[in-house]
């Protein structure tokens, strides 16, 4: 049995790619050649023809990125707003990225006390036909909110700790009695938690998010957390760039993954990608993919 993060690590290593392509599908950026844009005039009516297109965008997306990451991060949101044919196509789209041997970080921001967490974990973790790895969680509820993601050891969660979002101030950053911030006791709290369920590499199953859109609480977070493993999503689409993530990492290059949704998956909308056009989406997304890979290895190794 090889721990959630083990398996993680060793596919960063194989791959030498510290990417997580997050698979957002946004309806009204997608090319037209894929949705036919008048679908999204009524978007209930057309949930079967709309799922059906995301489904073979994300296919294509996979196919033309599966050699350049280790992971996959569906965002669920978008698959619900399709509701039954939505939830199928998430479905299709992470046994589809299994296929190809991607690991599946499914961000669905999941938690509630500690039986309905239960049944959280084993809808999202232990279906029996196609499950993901991984699951983004809300630490809010405390231990017994958690502790139900991490009892299969083959799997993890990623904890909310520094969000990315521009009022992620608003909460996180409330002084304590102590004299921490929020997110600076959530994050003493992960460590104390996942620290039954260290893998291999030093890193615990229990991960947490912290967003490229904030360079110095990253810096001082990883300072803070030496057994906890990173999800760094804002990276492009919400300003984050290479030099904003590098803190994040410990010195040999490892405990973190850098996400980028948009950035990736409409990388033909951007002038840069210009040349592709919208019908070889998926060759830009691969150029968009290389060229992120290729700036965060090369900051790393500065
Ligand atoms: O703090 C957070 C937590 C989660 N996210 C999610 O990551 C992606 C980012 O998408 P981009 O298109 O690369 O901006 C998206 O699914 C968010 O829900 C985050 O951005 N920040």
């Amino acid at each position: 049995m090889k721990y959630f993060i083990d398996q993680l690590q060793q596919k960063i290593e194989e791959k030498n790619s510290r990417i997580c392509v997050g698979l957002d599908p946004h309806l009204e950026l997608l090319p037209e050649n894929v949705l036919a844009p008048e679908l999204l005039n009524d978007l209930e009516s057309n949930q079967k023809e709309i799922a059906a297109s995301v489904l073979k965008f994300n296919q294509n997306l996979i196919d033309a990125i599966s050699d350049m990451t280790a992971v996959v991060k569906p965002q669920m949101a978008f698959y619900e707003k399709l509701g039954v044919p939505g939830m199928d196509c998430l479905w299709q789209t992470m046994s589809y990225a299994k296929s190809k041997k991607l690991l599946i970080l499914l961000d669905g921001k999941r938690n509630d006390i500690g039986s309905t967490a239960k049944a959280y974990a084993e809808s999202y973790l232990e279906q029996k036909n196609i499950a993901a790895d991984s699951i983004t969680i809300n630490p809010y509820l405390g231990k017994d909110g958690v502790l139900p993601f991490l009892e299969n050891k083959e799997k993890g969660a990623f904890a909310l700790l520094r969000t990315s979002n521009p009022s992620a101030v608003d909460l996180q950053d409330l002084k304590l009695d102590d004299g921490r911030k929020v997110y600076q006791a959530v994050g003493a709290f992960l460590q104390e938690v996942g620290s039954n369920y260290i893998g291999e590499c030093g890193y615990s199953n229990l991960a947490a998010v912290v967003g490229a859109t904030y360079p110095k609480e990253l810096k001082e977070i990883r300072a803070q957390l030496k057994s906890v493993f990173f999800l760094i999503p804002g990276f492009g689409a919400q300003g984050g760039g290479a030099a904003d993530i590098k803190a994040g990492f410990d010195k040999n290059g490892r405990g973190a993954v850098v996400n980028s949704s948009r950035g990736i998956n409409f990388a033909y909308r951007k002038e840069e990608y210009n040349n592709f056009g919208a019908e070889n989406y998926a060759k830009a997304a691969r150029a968009a993919a290389e060229k992120m890979k290729n700036e965060i290895n090369d900051v790393l190794n500065q």
